[in-house]
């Protein structure tokens, strides 16, 4: 494993700096839907994450219909959310910011 599990305080620490994510119930997941003015937004979107995603070597669980994106984020390797959970989530704001 190359990544330990967040613990609590780091989980709602990490939390704190991301923009309406949503930890489930058995705290293992975050997710957030992204919506998009119309499906070349919501495209362009995916494509910088999925670039982003490969350099990380870590991959979001995600599908499309039309203009929104749903999201969700856990690692695989660990059976839980670590820091590259939030490194991608952090990402992906930031690669939705500018498209709205
Ligand atoms: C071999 C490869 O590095 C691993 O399987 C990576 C790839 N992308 C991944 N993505 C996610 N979300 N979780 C993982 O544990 C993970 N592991």
């Amino acid at each position: 494993m190359r990544d330990p599990l967040l613990s609590p305080e780091e989980l709602a620490e990490g939390l704190a700096e991301l923009d309406d994510w949503h930890l489930s119930e058995d705290s293992l997941k975050l997710s957030k839907r992204f919506r998009f003015s119309d499906f070349r937004q919501a495209f362009g979107f995916m494509t910088e994450c999925a670039l982003y995603a490969e350099k990380l070597d870590h991959h979001p669980e995600w599908s499309n219909v039309y203009s929104r994106v749903d999201v969700t984020l856990t690692t695989h390797d660990a059976g839980g959310l670590t820091v590259r959970d939030i490194k991608l989530a952090r990402a992906m704001d930031a690669a939705a910011a500018p498209r709205g």
